[in-house]
C-alpha cells in the first residue's frame, strides 16, 4: 500500500482501466463514495487487426481479429497520466489500480511475459499476435473440442452449457498448433490479456479465476486432462499443464505492487497495489450493484455480455459458462452473450446509410445512429414487416456457433434503411430474450435486469429492449462502468473495503426502473418474437444448413 495515503483516508483514490475492443479507458475514483473524479481514453493505434498484418501488409484470412500488445502499454503511458492531470490528482493519493480486459483475448508469450510477436523473427507471423475475443477463425477446432468432450463424457462440458465457444482459449490454442506449430512450440505461456497486463504492471504472473473458468475450461480445480487433449491431437497433450496452468487468484485480491517501470509509465508511486485481472463484463457487476444472486447485468456495447450470480449450479443450455467465484467469491457466476450487438448497428449505420442521412447527422451534430434511431422510433411494432437474425458476428448464446451469419427476412421495395436498423435492434433484443428464456427454463430465474455499456445512451434501443423483454430495465449510472468496476476491485485489493459486495454498495450506483415496458407494445412483440424463434431454430438448429454451406463456399472461394 502507498505510504502517504492510507486505505481509509477520505482523500484516497483508485484507478480503474477498461481495456476495450478499440481503446483503453481510465477512470480515477474516490474510494469513499465512488465519485468519478476524472476519465481519459486512449485509442489503440492499430485497433482491430483483421485485414492485413501491420508489420508486413500481408493479407489475413477471413474471421481473423488480432491486436498489437504495444497498444495496451500505450494506454498505461498516456491515459493514466492524462486522467491524473485532468482531475488534478496528486499521485500520492492513489492507493490501488485495477484493470479489466475483453475476453477471451489471449496471447502467446515467453516465460517472462514477452509477447511472441515482439520477438525477433516473429513480427510477420499472425499467430504470434494476441487473438481478440472476436477472432472467429477457430470454429473447426471448437467443433472438434465439443464432439470429443461429448463422446468422452467430460465432466466440464455441462459447465459450458454443452458447448465450448470458438472464441475461448482452447479452440484458439489448437488453431495455433494446427496452423503454425513453430509459434506453438515457442509459446511458453498462453495467457489472457487480462492477466498479461497485470504482469506488465506488477512484474508477476498471476491468473484470475474468472478468465480461467469462463475462457480457459478450468473447473473444480483442474484443466482438461492430458489424456483428453492428447486424443484431440497428440501434440496438444501438454497444452494445459505447460502453457496455461498456474495457481489461480481470487477476484479482488492484490496481485502485487506497481514495478518501478510501470510506475514510470503511469506516473503512480512504485508499490501501489495492483488488483488481480478481470474480464470486462464480470467486473462491471460491482459498478452496477448486481453482485447479489438473481440480478442479471447486460453489458451492451460492441457485443453484449450477460452476467449473473446464483447460489448453486444448474446447466443452462448454450450459456457461455458457470464458474464458482467467477464474478465474486463464494457464488456461482453465470455468463451468456451475444457476439454482435452495437457492431451490427454500426455495420448498417457506417456502411449503408444513404448520403442524405449522413448529411442530416453532420448538419445537426449527431451520429448516423441517432438519425436512424429517430426515424425508426416513430413506427408501430411490426410496421416494417421485417424480422432479422442477429448473427452477423456468429452466435455466442444459445447456439454457440460462429459459422452462422445474419439474416433479414421480409424485405420489399418499400423497405427503408431505418426499417432495417429497427429490425436489427429488435433482433438483438430477441436474442437477449432467448437467453433469458434459457435461464428461466433451466431453473435459474432472472429476477431483474440491469443495463450498462455504451448502448444505454440510446433511448430508442433501451425502449425496444424493455418492450421486447416485457420488464423494467435498471440502468447503471456510470458511463464508464467497466472501468469503475475495476476501480472498485482496486479498492478491495488495497484493503479499503472488506470485499467486492461491500465495495460495490459503497462505490457503485444504478437508477432502478429507468426504462419501463409499454404493455401494448410488449404484447405486439410476442408475435414478432414467435417469428424470430421459428427462423432461429430453422437456421440454427438443423432445419436448414444453408448458412453453413454459404460460409464453406465463401472460405473455399477466398482460399482458391
Ligand atoms: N448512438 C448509438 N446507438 C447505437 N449503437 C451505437 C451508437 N453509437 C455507437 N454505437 C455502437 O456501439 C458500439 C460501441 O459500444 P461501446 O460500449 O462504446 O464500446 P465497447 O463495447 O467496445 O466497450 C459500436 O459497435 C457502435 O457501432
Ligand atoms: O466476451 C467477453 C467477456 O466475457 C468480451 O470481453 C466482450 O464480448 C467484448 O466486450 P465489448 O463488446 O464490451 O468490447
Amino acid at each position: 500500500m502507498n505510504a502517504n495515503v492510507s486505505a481509509n483516508n477520505d482523500d484516497a483514490v483508485v484507478i480503474g482501466i477498461d481495456f476495450g475492443t478499440l481503446s483503453g479507458r481510465v477512470v480515477a475514483v474516490r474510494v469513499r463514495d465512488g465519485a468519478e473524479l476524472a476519465t481519459a481514453v486512449h485509442p489503440y493505434e492499430h485497433g482491430v487487426v483483421s485485414r492485413t498484418l501491420p508489420a508486413t501488409g500481408a493479407p489475413l484470412p477471413p474471421d481473423t481479429a488480432l491486436q498489437v500488445p504495444e497498444d495496451y502499454r500505450a494506454v498505461l503511458r498516456n491515459a493514466v497520466p492524462k486522467a491524473l492531470a485532468a482531475g488534478g490528482i496528486a499521485p500520492e493519493r492513489v492507493i490501488g489500480i485495477g484493470t479489466d480486459f475483453t475476453a477471451c483475448t489471449v496471447l502467446p508469450a515467453t516465460a517472462t511475459g514477452v509477447p511472441l510477436c515482439e520477438l525477433p523473427g516473429f513480427a510477420d507471423r499472425p499467430h504470434a499476435y494476441p487473438k481478440l475475443w472476436k477472432h472467429h477463425a477457430a470454429q473447426a477446432e471448437a467443433d472438434e473440442i465439443n464432439a470429443l468432450a461429448r463422446r468422452r463424457g467430460e465432466a466440464w462440458l455441462p459447465r459450458y452449457g454443452g458447448r465450448v465457444s470458438a472464441e475461448w482459449q482452447f479452440a484458439k490454442g489448437l488453431q495455433v498448433l494446427r496452423e503454425d506449430p513453430e509459434v506453438y512450440d515457442h509459446t511458453d505461456r498462453w495467457i489472457e490479456a487480462a492477466d498479461w497486463i497485470v504482469w506488465q504492471l506488477c512484474g508477476r504472473e498471476t491468473r484470475n479465476v474468472c478468465a480461467a473458468g469462463y475462457k480457459g475450461i478450468h473447473q473444480d480445480g483442474a484443466w482438461p486432462t492430458r489424456d483428453y487433449l492428447a486424443e484431440l491431437d497428440p501434440r496438444f497433450a501438454r497444452f494445459a499443464e505447460e502453457k496455461v496452468a498456474h495457481p489461480l487468484s481470487q477476484l479482488g485480491d492484490r496481485a502485487g505492487g506497481l514495478t518501478a517501470e510501470a510506475a514510470a509509465w503511469t506516473g503512480l508511486p512504485e508499490g501501489t497495489a495492483v488488483a488481480v485481472g478481470n474480464v470486462d463484463a464480470h467486473v462491471t457487476a460491482a459498478a452496477a450493484q448486481t453482485v447479489e444472486p438473481g440480478r442479471m447485468l447486460a453489458v451492451m456495447g460492441t457485443s453484449t455480455c450477460h452476467v449473473m450470480n446464483g447460489t448453486g449450479f444448474a446447466e443452462v443450455p448454450g450459456m457461455c459458462g458457470a464458474v464458482r467465484d467467477g464474478i465474486a467469491p463464494g457464488l456461482w457466476g453465470y455468463e451468456a452473450g451475444q457476439s454482435g450487438v452495437g457492431d451490427i448497428f454500426g455495420w448498417l449505420a457506417e456502411g449503408f446509410a444513404p448520403p442524405e442521412y449522413v448529411r442530416e447527422a453532420r448538419e445537426q451534430g449527431i451520429s448516423v445512429h441517432d438519425v436512424l434511431s429517430r426515424r425508426a422510433a416513430a413506427q408501430p411494432v411490426g410496421g416494417h414487416g421485417l424480422v432479422a437474425l442477429d448473427w452477423h458476428s456468429g452466435n455466442r448464446s444459445v447456439l454457440v456457433d460462429h459459422d452462422l451469419s445474419g439474416v433479414i427476412a421480409g424485405m420489399t421495395l418499400a423497405t427503408r434503411p431505418e426499417d432495417v436498423y429497427r429490425a436489427l435492434v429488435e433482433a438483438t433484443a430477441f436474442g437477449t430474450r432467448t437467453i433469458l428464456d434459457a435461464f428461466a427454463g433451466s431453473g435459474v430465474p432472472v429476477a431483474e435486469l440491469t443495463v450498462a455499456g455504451g448502448l444505454k445512451r440510446n433511448a430508442f434501443v433501451m425502449r425496444i429492449y424493455a418492450d421486447v423483454l416485457g420488464r423494467p430495465l435498471h440502468v447503471a449510472d456510470s458511463d464508464e462502468a467497466p472501468a469503475l468496476g475495476s476501480a472498485i476491485h482496486a479498492a478491495v485489493a488495497a484493503g479499503a473495503h472488506p470485499d467486492i459486495a461491500a465495495a460495490s454498495a459503497a462505490m457503485g450506483s444504478t437508477t432502478r426502473d429507468a426504462v419501463l415496458p409499454d404493455p401494448g407494445r410488449s404484447a405486439a412483440y410476442d408475435d414478432l418474437y414467435a417469428v424470430y424463434t421459428e427462423l432461429h431454430d430453422h437456421f440454427g438448429r438443423g432445419g436448414s444448413d444453408a448458412l453453413h454451406r454459404l460460409r464453406a463456399l465463401r472460405n473455399q472461394s477466398l482460399s482458391s
